[in-house]
């Protein structure tokens, strides 16, 4: 739990307390400690706030009560962003217990979609500083920087270069806001005290001309530093991390794929750090293919998988599906041979020149596609493979809206009853496909999961409910188990470990219906689920290690964090 200023202790007769050394403005300017017009008058007498709220002090739940009102009178999905963000700068206990009572209605707000478009408009309309911008200029020093951060033990930080945000691309420095949103998912879904959390957004310049050309960018307004300089600075600040964060847990977020890969495969024996788009994406899409097979009555085995889009989510949910396939027995040529990735020339064949590393290991030989009726000699786009290949999964991470059409869903009826199709691209424009077209072209038979929500589709008089195939069902449990159990390296089996988790959730009811993943309502208990797996093998992969003798359920209530005002004691 946290230490210095945010501490809960229990006084002789067991009255918890939280022992509070500031008062007066500070106080309230303090946003994990401030209760506004909650403090009692007992607390506005000890804490000199006399004179500095309206008279009455509110319970908590007439708090919560304005605080819903205000929401609701935001009048469209920014203005809640930006009510709920202004909330959880002012008052943290208060943001995080609304968002608790409402998770179904805000997580589309503080996450995707809408925080994609907080991050496209975040110059124009910023507010309030929060988390960490960290530039060339500045890496140097991030030990003065870090000491803003003192005595609040950083336990998880987010980190962005904003290259890659959602499916919009390169949006500078207004790719904060996925940090923060994420974080928030962390305290929301994980429990994970937001004083341990730490928003980081790389400056590294940006190549958004749109955002060059315009006067009010916040960041740096020069072209994106590469090659070796990028990586020089990349790695200033990971070591800058592990010294002045050296109890913190990396998650890499909306990297550029070459980025992501490198990165992850540099740092991932030297801190605890996972690349989320490329591992979290990857899991939870293989727990959505697992509940999907289970509705099939067939094995992971038995699939042949098309993966729209070659990046780091594309290849992420490649490598997954690769690790399940091994997991039931497949060998690896038999496993390679089913997947097939697609990149914006088309099936990735092993003749193209030039072909980025992390694609070679799906690359396939061309020779394949010898008898294939194709437009263009040894090209083959999205139609040509499904007309040439048994395909049974269909998988969206390309970021382009639109991608799959009626005639690819269309052929794959011809393979397969129950084709599965996963338009995963972020926020919903950047979706492959919408559910109800998907229902409409295959009469109802297709099982469908999109990255995005969405809500439930009418087709032939009755409603699907349209499962969200989100990292958030992974990242917030992975990067908990990591940091109750203190392991140094995050693997590929914590990964696969907390997909069939994740899948094993799902509960049949829901399965039948077609619906493979949970409702973002239960994001908390599916989190506590998985992490709870992932505790467990890391228990039975090494007996002697980092949770040797320790009991999970008790590591784990002892990380939580609860949104609620604990009465204040003067020290
Ligand atoms: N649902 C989730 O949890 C989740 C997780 C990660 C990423 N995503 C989404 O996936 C999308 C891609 O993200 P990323 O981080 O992998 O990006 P990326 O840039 O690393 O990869 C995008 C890939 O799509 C390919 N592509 C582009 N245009 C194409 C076209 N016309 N046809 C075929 N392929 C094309 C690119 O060549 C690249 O291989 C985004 O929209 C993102 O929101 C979703
Ligand atoms: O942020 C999300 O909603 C998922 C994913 O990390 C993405 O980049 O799209
Ligand atoms: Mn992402």
């Amino acid at each position: 739990m946290a230490t210095g200023k945010y501490l809960r202790w229990k006084d002789a007769q067991g009255n918890e307390f939280r022992p509070v050394s500031i008062s007066g403005t500070e106080l309230l300017n303090d946003r994990l400690l401030n209760k506004s017009t909650g403090f009692s008058y007992e607390e506005r007498e000890a804490f000199n706030l006399n004179g500095l709220l309206p008279p009455k002090p509110q319970t908590f739940e007439d708090q919560l009560k304005r605080a819903y009102q205000g929401f609701l009178s935001a009048c469209s999905d920014i203005e809640q962003y930006l009510f709920l963000r202004a909330l959880q700068d002012r008052n943290e206990t208060l943001f995080y217990a609304l968002l608790s009572r409402h998770v179904e209605e805000m997580t589309p707000i503080i996450y995707t979609p809408t925080v994609g478009k907080a991050c496209q408009e975040f110059s124009h309309r910023y507010q309030k500083a929060r988390g960490l911008y960290v530039t060339a200029d500045n890496v140097d020093s991030m030990g003065e920087m870090a000491r803003h951060f003192a005595g609040k033990e950083i336990k998880i930080i987010v980190v962005t270069d904003s290259q890659g945000i959602l499916g919009l691309g390169d949006l500078g420095a207004g790719g904060m806001g996925i940090p923060i949103g994420k974080l928030s998912l962390y305290t929301l879904g994980a429990g994970i005290h937001p004083g341990h959390c730490l928003p980081v957004a790389l400056d590294v310049g940006t190549d958004n001309q749109d955002l060059l050309n315009d006067p009010m960018y916040l960041g740096i307004p020069k072209k994106r530093m590469k090659g070796e300089a990028y990586k020089l600075f990349i790695d200033k600040f990971v070591q800058q991390t592990k010294l002045h964060f050296p109890k913190a847990v990396l998650q890499w977020e909306d990297f550029s794929k070459s980025n992501a890969f490198n990165n992850l495969a540099k740092y991932e024996d030297e801190i605890p750090s996972f690349n989320d788009d490329i591992q979290g994406t990857g899991a939870v899409v293989l727990a959505g293919i697992i509940g999907a097979t289970k509705i099939k009555g067939e094995t992971l085995g038995e699939q042949i998988f098309a993966v729209y889009g070659a990046g780091a989510g594309g290849v992420g949910v490649a490598d997954q599906i690769f690790a399940g396939l091994l997991k039931e027995g497949v060998s690896h040529q038999a496993a390679r041979d089913r997947i097939f990735i697609l990149d914006s020339q088309g099936v990735v064949f092993d003749n193209r020149e030039g072909l980025d590393e992390y694609k070679h290991r799906y690359a396939k030989p061309v020779s394949l596609a010898s008898d294939w009726q194709l437009k263009e000699d040894n090209k083959a786009d999205l139609s040509e493979l499904i007309d040439n290949v048994a395909v049974t999964v269909l998988l969206g991470c390309s970021g382009v809206g639109g991608a799959f059409k009626e005639n690819h869903v269309k052929k794959m009826l011809d393979y397969t009853q129950r084709p599965m199709v996963f338009p995963l691209s972020n926020p919903t424009s950047n979706c492959e496909a919408l559910p109800e077209d998907i229902y409409r072209w295959s009469q109802g038979q297709a099982i469908v999961a999109t990255g995005s929500p969405f809500d439930d589709v009418e087709y032939d008089g009755k409603p699907y409910r349209i499962g969200q195939g989100n990292n958030v069902f992974i990242f917030p449990a992975v990067g908990l188990a990591t940091i109750v159990s203190g392991v140094k390296k995050i693997t590929m089996e914590m990964f696969t470990t907390a997909s069939f988790a994740l899948a094993d959730y799902v509960p049949q009811q829901d399965l039948d219906e077609g619906c493979v993943f949970p409702r973002i309502g239960e994001l908390k208990a599916v989190s506590m689920h998985v992490a709870k797996a992932v505790l467990k093998q890391i228990q039975e992969t090494d007996p002697d290690g980092c949770m040797c003798g320790k009991e999970i359920d008790q590591e784990l209530a002892a990380h939580m964090w609860e949104p609620i005002y604990l009465p204040y004691r003067r020290v």
